[in-house]
């Protein structure tokens, strides 16, 4: 099969067949799906594969090959045909196969084969032959319509299948721009849990493909290819979104390790993953922490953890003690880290074994998001039913005619007995197509009312704190030496050092200055004119100031000079 980059980077501009896309219902509800042409699943609809949603029936046969963005409508679909199924597939060349508004659809011949029922209860099926399906032309439908959209790790976190609880947008954007994640990175991620992590830092990460051409066929430029190192120790979810990224065109960008961090560390297949960033999701990141040190971690302890409460997973070359220690982390770069807790005292002892392992620029950052919704708020008997409008007079007069309006209305029904209703009828409906048209047209109804804004008091976001920190690169006797070397450091000599501070040590040279700025402060003191202080000051010259620091008023210039 040729090469085909994953929808998440390159959607291209239409929808293609087994390709990922999002069935967007409204804000808060959509479906990802991937487009098949036929019904690899056999789940018995005549259109073939079909989306079924609150808005009505959408066969995937409707959405192939539309421009991203398309509104489609729903279709009439059978779905009590379900049941009956396998009686409504028809064998090849069967004289029912010609109808006007039938279409073949190709089918996979590993696929398991369609057994036709009539000739299975008639003892005449032939077992493993290869039929052709054959799906109905859709027909629109007026229940309601979706938009297609391309897959983003945006609308996938909001689409995806939960299986455990996620990292939202908010968040991941935060953090993605705290670890510097950017196109060559590489990412270390544990635990993978749903994928939503994953999916946001392989964007940001990816710089190309490691089979990647130039335009004319020339072999690919050598650049730094970024990739996210994911660990996970729940073996479902290890499956599932292993799966997921296989099918999403991920492979090679993600790397997912069926892992225990805490007890087996971050190195795959023995060899390190070279991390730049790091991003833990983990119950307890800080027994993971002494794993992506730059040097050999001290002895595992337990850590509080019950050993039941371990799972088991596969050995990896990392906990293999004979081998020499090898880091999973860059060695030429520092590295950024970021880990996630829903609790406070998860974060101290996060921020605690940090410190004990040489992490820097420790800072914890709780992120609450809001959306805020922005309107304007109108008022106005006749607005009326108008949305966004509150139906009270907007001033005096209008509150005025409407009360005229309504002692009219009663007088009248006192006199004539005529009904209320009557008159409404008469009166002209405020909402009638003149009247919103002339709203339209005529005033600028955008800029009427007061522009109001309020927050959302609901936000989808799973509330954690986030730690950050930054493990510098090491730094050696050896890189000292070599440091020197490269940059000489030239001390001065004392032929260029003022001559009162020769022969003395930093902290005598310190002192003195200390002194002699007291007494020229003094000094200065002294010399200001008609006030109280000049009194206390009196006496105090340059020759008392000689004597008191010993050092003469010119030194203090240079003193100065040589401590900065
Ligand atoms: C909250 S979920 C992560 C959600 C994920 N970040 C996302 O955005 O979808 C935490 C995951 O960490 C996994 N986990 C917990 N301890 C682990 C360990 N020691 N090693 C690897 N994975 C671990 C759990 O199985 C769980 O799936």
């Amino acid at each position: 099969m040729a090469f085909q980059a994953s929808p998440f980077l390159h959607p291209g501009t239409v929808s293609q067949t087994d390709r990922l896309a999002i069935v967007h219902l409204k804000r808060d509800l959509q479906l990802p799906t991937i487009l098949r042409d036929h019904d690899e699943d056999n789940e018995g609809y005549a259109e073939g594969k079909v989306v079924n949603t609150r808005f009505g029936s959408f066969p995937h046969t409707t959405l192939i090959d539309l421009p991203w963005g398309s509104q489609v409508r729903a279709s009439k679909v059978d779905t009590g045909s379900r049941g009956r199924r396998v009686k409504k597939r028809k064998r090849a060349g069967s004289a029912e196969n010609s109808g006007p508004t039938k279409k073949v659809a190709k089918v996979d011949s590993e696929e398991a084969p369609i057994v036709d029922i009539a000739a299975e209860e008639a003892g005449t099926a032939t077992p493993n032959t290869p039929a052709v399906k054959e799906e109905t032309e859709a027909v629109a439908a007026a229940s309601g319509f979706i938009h297609l959209l391309p897959p983003t790790p945006e609308n996938w976190t909001s689409s995806l299948p939960h299986r455990t609880q996620v990292v939202y947008t908010p968040d991941y954007s935060y953090i993605l721009h705290r670890i510097r994640a950017r196109p060559g990175t590489n990412i270390i991620e544990a635990g993978a849990g749903s994928g939503s992590f994953t999916h946001a830092s392989a964007r940001s990460v990816f710089s190309g493909y490691a089979n990647d051409q130039g335009v004319d066929g020339s072999p690919p430029k050598k650049q730094k290819l970024g990739k996210v190192w994911s660990f996970e120790f729940h073996e479902q979810r290890h499956e599932k979104l292993q799966k997921e990224i296989k099918d999403h065109g991920l492979e090679g960008l993600v790397q997912i390790t069926h892992r225990d961090v805490c007890e087996d560390g971050f190195l795959v297949a023995g060899a390190s993953p070279g991390a730049d960033a790091v991003f833990l999701d983990l119950p307890a990141p800080w027994l993971a922490l002494p794993n992506l040190s730059r040097s050999k971690p001290p002895p595992k302890h337990n850590g509080g953890r019950s050993k039941e409460a371990t799972p088991t997973v596969p050995e990896d070359a990392s906990s293999d003690t004979t081998k020499p220690w090898i880091s999973p982390l860059n060695p030429s770069a520092p590295v950024h880290i970021c880990t996630f807790s829903p609790c406070i005292e998860q974060v101290q002892r996060t921020v605690s074994a940090m410190r004990r392992l040489g992490w820097v620029d420790i800072e914890m950052v709780e992120l609450s998001q809001k959306r805020f919704e922005i309107r304007r708020d109108r008022i106005g008997i006749d607005h009326s039913a108008q949305l966004g409008v509150q139906v009270s007079p907007a001033n005096v007069d209008e509150a005025i005619s409407r009360l005229l309006d309504v002692e009219d209305t009663f007088k009248s029904f006192h006199e004539t007995g005529e009904k209320t209703e009557l008159k409404k009828r008469d009166r002209p409906n405020p909402n009638n197509r003149a009247k919103i048209l002339e709203s339209l047209v005529g005033r600028k109804v955008y800029k009427e009312g007061n522009l109001a804004h309020r927050s959302e008091p609901e936000v989808k976001t799973h509330t954690s704190y986030l730690v950050f920190a930054v493990l510098p690169e090491e730094w050696t006797a050896k890189d000292e030496e070599e440091a020197k070397l490269r940059w000489e450091v030239k001390a001065r000599e004392d032929s260029e050092k003022p001559k009162e501070v020769i022969g003395m040590s930093k902290r005598q040279i310190k002192r003195t200055a200390r002194e002699a700025h007291k007494l020229k402060a003094a000094a200065k003191t002294a010399s200001m004119p008609g006030d109280e202080t000049r009194e206390h000051a009196e006496g105090v010259n340059d020759n008392t100031l000689k004597g008191k620091g010993g050092v003469p008023e010119e030194a203090c210039g240079s003193i100065k000079q040589e401590l900065t």
